[in-house]
């Protein structure tokens, strides 16, 4: 396909996603089967197109003056490929397929106009009711943090140690010009997608098959390194999913203690007997959600609950989510996150920690939930660790890149893509004292 198909694709792509409210990887999917001539190029290129519309909707609406699919998906490629309106004109002259292009004066409003003159949010690119909920959380930079969660995102790895180490995996996708991760020691990164290209498929790659390594972003990464787990102990991961976090955990804990994998969602979990196999983890134990857990009340060393949320840190990701969030979604998250920290806390032994993560930056779902759950669990000994020690002890090189709050006499920490490179994610450790 050339240029004028991929743009007028789209553009139908988006108005798919416009019309029936549907997540982006669907739309995608669906195009992409209705339209099997198309390349696996072809449908990464139309995916970029989409994903940065989607990522930049307010501030390429305010700069093309519309915020229509063809004007989104005209803006994206101007941007995305560093196109000029002349070389882009030359490249749809004489396509059949290509859309009609807009305006010269659009075009050169595009070019000229200026994000510091337009309203918070638009320059932010977030919806106007979410402005306060991120100001409260990243402060007098939340503008800039905000607007870094619509770039384009790297492709994390976590090598995994019970099967090979950093350099192997390295080695092993040298192809792909994989490097190692700033942070975390595990991981390996490939850079984000330029242009029109497409990350590569690394799950069809054998070190993967051999359970090598783990998709794993690197701030989920530090979230698992930051809870401490250690060889030998005994652990709870309250909502292990598909077991990210449980993989991450068995490597650091090299196969010894325990950690009970479990989730109220079965179909969620699912996925983990697999991964667990993959990866030679052989310490995780799964627990349907129907089983009863009491036997394992106040044994546990380390607790991680993380949470359901609204996952506004990874919008770079699922660019659409920030667009379909709501205030009675965010209500429904809270109440959640609420329940399954009052449930993991009977999990706790004493002496023993409460590790809480999200990967969302809305202070409500962070802080506040933590608050919360000091005032309801008043008297139970529960007190707020000193997480920002707990980073610099770990990342002495890296101070500074991530933020540190204070929270009733302990710290707190937010990762960013500014100040991370990584997803958002908070992290909070309650000790049982
Ligand atoms: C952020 S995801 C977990 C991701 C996973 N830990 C990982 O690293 O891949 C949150 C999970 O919490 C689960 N969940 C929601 N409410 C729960 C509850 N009350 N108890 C246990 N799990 C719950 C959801 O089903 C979901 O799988």
């Amino acid at each position: 396909m050339r240029l004028g198909g991929r743009l007028a694709a789209a553009i139908e792509v988006l108005q798919d996603i416009e019309a029936r409210r549907r997540p982006v990887a669907d739309a995608l999917k669906d195009w992409g089967l209705a339209h099997r001539f198309a390349g696996s190029g072809d449908r990464g290129a139309i995916g970029n197109i989409v994903y940065d519309a989607l990522r930049r909707k307010r501030s390429y609406g305010f700069r093309m003056g519309g915020e229509g699919p063809a004007d989104l998906a005209f803006a994206a490629v101007i941007d995305g490929l560093a196109m000029a309106p002349e070389e882009l004109r030359a490249a749809l002259d004489g396509d059949r397929f290509a859309p009609e292009m807009p305006a010269a004066e659009r075009l050169e409003h595009f070019r000229a106009a200026d994000l510091a003159e337009a309203p918070d949010a638009v320059a932010a690119d977030v919806p106007d009711w979410l402005a306060p909920h991120l100001e409260a959380a990243l402060g007098d930079d939340w503008i800039a943090e905000a607007a870094e969660l619509s770039s384009r995102p790297p492709l994390d790895l976590r090598a995994n140690t019970l099967k090979a180490d950093r350099d192997k995996v390295i080695r092993a996708l040298a192809p792909f010009d994989a490097q190692p991760g700033k942070l975390a020691p595990q991981a390996v990164r490939i850079a984000a997608i330029a242009g029109a290209g497409r990350h590569p498929n690394v799950q069809i790659e054998a070190g993967f098959q051999k359970g090598w390594f783990e998709i794993q972003d690197e701030g989920s990464q530090l979230a698992a390194l930051l809870s401490g787990a250690r060889p030998g102990e005994q652990v709870l991961d309250l909502c292990a999913g598909a077991g990210g976090k449980s993989l991450a955990l068995a490597a650091q804990m090299d196969n010894t203690g325990q950690i009970h994998a479990a989730d109220s969602d079965r179909h969620r979990l699912a996925p983990i007997h697999e991964r667990l196999a993959r990866a030679g983890a052989r310490n995780v134990q799964i627990h349907d959600p129907r089983e009863d857990m009491a036997g394992l009340f106040g044994t546990m060393d380390l607790t991680l609950v993380d949470a359901p949320c609204t996952g506004s840190g990874t919008w770079r990701r699922r660019p659409d989510a920030k667009w379909r969030l709501s205030q009675a979604a965010l209500d429904k998250r809270m109440a959640e996150q609420d329940a399954v920290l009052d449930r993991a806390a009977r999990f706790v032994k004493p002496g023993g920690r409460l590790a809480y993560v999200t990967c969302s930056l809305i202070a409500e779902e962070n802080a506040g939930r933590i608050a919360a759950f000091l005032d309801r669990q008043a008297g139970k000994g529960f007190g707020v660790a000193d997480a920002g020690a707990r980073w610099a002890d770990l990342l002495p090189d890296a101070a500074g890149q991530c933020r540190v709050g204070e929270l009733s006499g302990g710290t707190v920490i937010t990762m960013t893509p500014r100040l991370t490179g990584t997803d958002g994610f908070f992290f909070a450790m309650l000790e049982k004292r």
